[in-house]
């Protein structure tokens, strides 16, 4: 099947101001698609509405305006299927402390209303590494535990998309990595994934896709690759084989010296091949002993795109 897995238009949501302040328009007429089967980044700064987006596809916080369809469900007309096609694991790890792993997933099934006969509590339990704690009191997890159950819980209702707020925040590397693997798996199995994260390397590993929002206003929504292609600035570092004395120049290139003797250009691809910025170097009389180049990443897409508003 192919489609969208979330179609939003128009969405807005403001706060009702608290003591002393205003009203807190939170989303601003926010239109978005998230292909199905994707995993699908939305990033943004602090602030900037992500929460507020997902809890609205959750259903835990109510929109002011504007349409959000979940797997084809409009949320107005169809709550209970929209509902059931997405599933959340939230930021907070709010557990009940006195179930254990196996109660709090059969209990979080039941209010799905998935039949007992359906329910796959172990499955879910050894797919996040947690079957030996299947009968411990939550308040004994650690950490790294509770947030696996936050996944499996996520999962009982086998929705068709999962969610994920800030998944990797605080967690150890093996958490992070049995994380991924498991949304790298699911995601193969034709789950649709969204997340949210702070770590810019991490949506330019996982994400197909990536919206960007800020200040409640979606700045850009592109496939990572183009994102990237976005900025065409490239940097090439060039050891030289003894101290260059003069520096090489062009037309298009901004050449600085570092401390340890390192020549650093910067130029722009699309005008400037990268044989004119060797040609250049060849130029000032300056042998290369060794020579390094490196690509914008998406940090600086990032920057470019929330710095100015
Ligand atoms: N319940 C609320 N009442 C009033 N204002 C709120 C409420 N929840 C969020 N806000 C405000 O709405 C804006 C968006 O918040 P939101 O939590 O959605 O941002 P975010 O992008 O998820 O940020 P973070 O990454 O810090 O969680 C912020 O200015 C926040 O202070």
């Amino acid at each position: 099947m192919t489609g969208n897995a979330i179609e939003i238009n128009g969405l807005r949501k403001t706060y009702a101001g608290q003591k002393g302040t205003g009203p807190k328009e939170a989303l601003k007429d926010i239109d978005l698609t998230i292909p199905q089967g994707s995993v699908f980044g939305l990033l943004g700064p602090n602030g900037a509405g992500k929460s507020t987006l997902i809890n609205i596809l959750a259903g835990l916080v109510v929109k002011t305006a504007g349409q959000v369809r979940i797997w084809g469900f409009d949320q107005d007309v169809n709550p209970r299927q929209s509902r059931a096609a997405i599933g959340v694991m939230p930021q907070e790890l709010n557990l009940d402390p006195f179930f254990t792993p196996r109660a709090a997933l059969e209990v979080q099934a039941g209010l799905y209303g998935v039949p007992k006969s359906q329910r796959r509590s172990d499955e879910i339990l050894a797919l996040v590494g947690l079957e030996d704690k299947a009968e411990a009191y939550a308040r004994t997890l650690s950490g790294g535990m509770r947030r696996r159950l936050l996944l499996a819980k996520a999962l009982v209702h086998s929705p068709h998309i999962l969610v994920l707020d800030e998944p990797t925040a605080g967690v150890d590397i093996e958490l992070r990595q049995m994380l991924w693997a498991n949304v790298r798996k699911l995601n193969e199995q034709g789950m649709t994934i969204i997340l949210t994260t702070h770590y810019l390397e991490e949506a330019e590993e996982m994400c197909d896709e990536i919206a960007i929002i800020n200040n409640g206003e979606k700045v850009a929504q592109d496939s990572t690759a183009n994102l990237l292609g976005r900025i065409d600035r490239k940097t090439m570092v060039i050891h030289p084989a003894s101290a260059a004395e003069t520096l090489p120049s062009g037309p298009g290139m901004t050449v600085t010296k570092r401390a340890d003797g390192a020549i650093v250009i910067t130029y722009r691809a699309a005008d400037t091949p990268a044989e004119a910025v060797l040609d250049a170097v060849h130029a000032a009389g300056i042998s290369i002993r060794d020579v390094k180049t490196a690509e914008a990443d998406l940090e600086e897409v990032f920057l470019e795109l929330t710095r100015s508003r």
